[in-house]
């Protein structure tokens, strides 16, 4: 993957591929057998967690990656200081995805000095995952280079809704010139149309892809009495 435009991901599907601690397929390999199948089925990137994985689905996979490297459960998780981001980014990440809250960072930087040391270390852009509005708007101004609703519904300032949380994708369409991904909770075609309707520069599904134990679930649900 050489020479990436982040032109190849407007109005397209990235599909997250990723597995959880402790679950059958959590493993670099199946994961990127999951890209793979994700390719064939017309998506224009891929995101994934843990550096095995963004290693591997770098070197097999011919398709822009969103990387990152969750590390703990609450609070600030999300590739959290700029030793995980820089690593993820050394794993072959075209994008590297971080916490774009206004939380503190576990090592002390602000997300502007994050964001610049990235800059200078390597050629990755930066993508903030947000909770909010206002997450939104600080992280543009702190010059990261895509913003993501991922943390939209996780971090307390918003409700978690069902869908995907449409209102603060449009807010910060509608305020912001830097590209806004539509991420979290989508779970149909019909929510993700919305989220470009909406004005997403391109859609992030993951779990209703890529996560059988919770696909199965929903399933199981709807076919008890
Ligand atoms: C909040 C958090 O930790 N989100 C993570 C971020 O990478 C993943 O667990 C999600 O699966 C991903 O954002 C895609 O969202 P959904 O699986 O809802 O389509």
């Amino acid at each position: 993957m050489t020479a990436f435009s982040l032109e190849s991901l407007r109005g397209g599907l990235i599909v997250s591929c990723q597995a959880y601690a402790g679950e059958p397929m959590r493993n670099p390999e199946t994961m990127a057998q999951v890209a793979e199948s994700a390719v064939r089925g017309g998506a224009v990137g891929i995101r994934a967690q843990g550096i095995a994985d963004v290693r591997l689905i770098h070197e097999r996979v011919a398709l822009p990656q969103i990387g990152l490297w969750k590390d703990g459960d609450g609070g600030v998780f999300i590739t959290p200081t700029f030793g995980h981001a820089l690593a993820v980014a050394e794993a072959g990440a075209e994008i590297v995805a971080i916490d774009g809250t206004r939380r503190e960072r576990p090592d002390g930087l602000t997300l502007r000095q994050t964001v610049e040391r990235l800059h200078a270390a390597s050629p990755a852009l930066v993508m903030a995952d947000v909770g909010s509005i206002d997450d939104g708007l600080a992280a543009a101004d702190a010059g990261v280079d895509v913003i993501g609703t991922t943390l939209c519904g996780y971090t307390g300032e918003r409700p978690k809704t069902d869908g995907p949380d449409l209102e603060v994708l449009a807010e910060l369409c509608r305020r912001l010139t830097l590209p806004v991904i539509a991420e979290g909770r989508v779970h149909t075609p019909a929510q993700a149309s919305a989220c470009i309707d909406a004005g997403a520069f391109a859609v992030v599904v993951g779990t209703a892809i890529t996560h059988p134990a919770t696909i199965t679930g929903w399933f199981a649900e709807a076919v008890a009495r």
